[in-house]
């Protein structure tokens, strides 16, 4: 269905019933991503939403309007929309970004928080500049030489190098999503909602109360010493390494990765 919220048109889809869980892909990914692992979540309400730029979601033209604080806004409008007040919520890198925003934007509204191969951002402006130069440059070859032709370059970074041996049926399916978007939608996600133009929220992770699991892959070595260095800040975490998987751990080990965050969301419950 779609949702207009602060003037965007979002695509979200609704499926389940039970504990409300908010369900944010990365860069490059839908709604579509989460599918595979509803059978192994009945008992949870699922809101999977296509973020800006994404999918069946709006691309505005102003990159400016992808800022995290808008998307964040965006998600409590959202949430507002569907009457709920608090939810679970789970992203996938650039999801998980997301996600951890909206948790220090909006602590009360957030039940639980499951971070998958995230990150904080980058601590110093040196970094973050340099982050922004390269996602510019990313930005402007997907502009000129087309979405299919980034997408082709895009599946074969090393940060993905495990998916390569994926069936392929998985892989065509991680292709099929990618190659879905508009060439304005990627460019201005990275422009706008890039890990160098978001702030740092390093310094901020001491104020998370709610419970956090931060999940990454055992071959994702970038991403879980990140998870490691976030696990030693936030005052209310948990950590666990998947054996085997790379960065996208929900797509290589669904089964797993399901059981862990459904033992997480239903930790204390009796
Ligand atoms: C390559 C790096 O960062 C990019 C990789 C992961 C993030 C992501 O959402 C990818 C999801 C996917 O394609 O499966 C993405 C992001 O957080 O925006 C980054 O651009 C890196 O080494 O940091």
């Amino acid at each position: 269905m779609t949702m207009m919220v602060n003037g965007v048109c979002y695509h979200v889809e609704q499926y389940g019933e039970g504990e409300p869980l908010l369900l944010l892909h990365g860069f490059t990914g839908s709604a579509d991503t989460w599918r595979p692992l509803a059978p192994f979540w009945p008992d949870f309400r699922v809101m999977a939403v296509d973020l800006l730029g994404h999918g069946r979601t709006e691309a505005p033209k102003d990159a400016r309007r992808y800022r995290i604080e808008h998307e964040a806004a965006d998600l409590a409008a959202l949430l507002d929309e569907w009457g709920v007040e608090q939810v679970n919520v789970l992203g996938y890198s650039m999801g998980g970004r997301l996600a951890l925003a909206f948790a220090v934007w909006h602590p009360r509204r957030v039940r639980r928080l499951v971070l998958e191969s995230s990150s904080p951002g980058l601590e110093t402006e040196e970094e973050r500049r340099a982050r922004r130069e390269a996602d510019e440059a990313l930005a402007r070859k997907i502009e000129t030489e087309g979405v299919r032709a980034f997408v082709d370059d895009w599946e074969k970074i090393p940060l993905f190098a495990t998916q390569q041996t994926l069936p392929d049926p998985v892989r065509a399916a991680i292709r099929r999503e990618r190659l879905r978007h508009t060439a304005t939608g990627l460019a201005n996600s990275l422009r706008g909602m890039g890990t160098g133009v978001q702030p740092s929220f390093w310094e901020r992770l001491g104020e998370l109360a709610m419970p956090v699991l931060l999940v990454c892959g055992e071959r994702d070595e970038k991403f879980c010493r990140i998870a490691a260095q976030m696990h030693e800040r936030l005052p209310n975490s948990e950590l666990i390494c998947v054996k085997g998987a790379g960065h996208a751990i929900h797509v290589e080990q669904p089964g797993i990765f399901a059981k862990i965050v459904s033992e997480f969301m239903t930790k204390g419950e009796v």
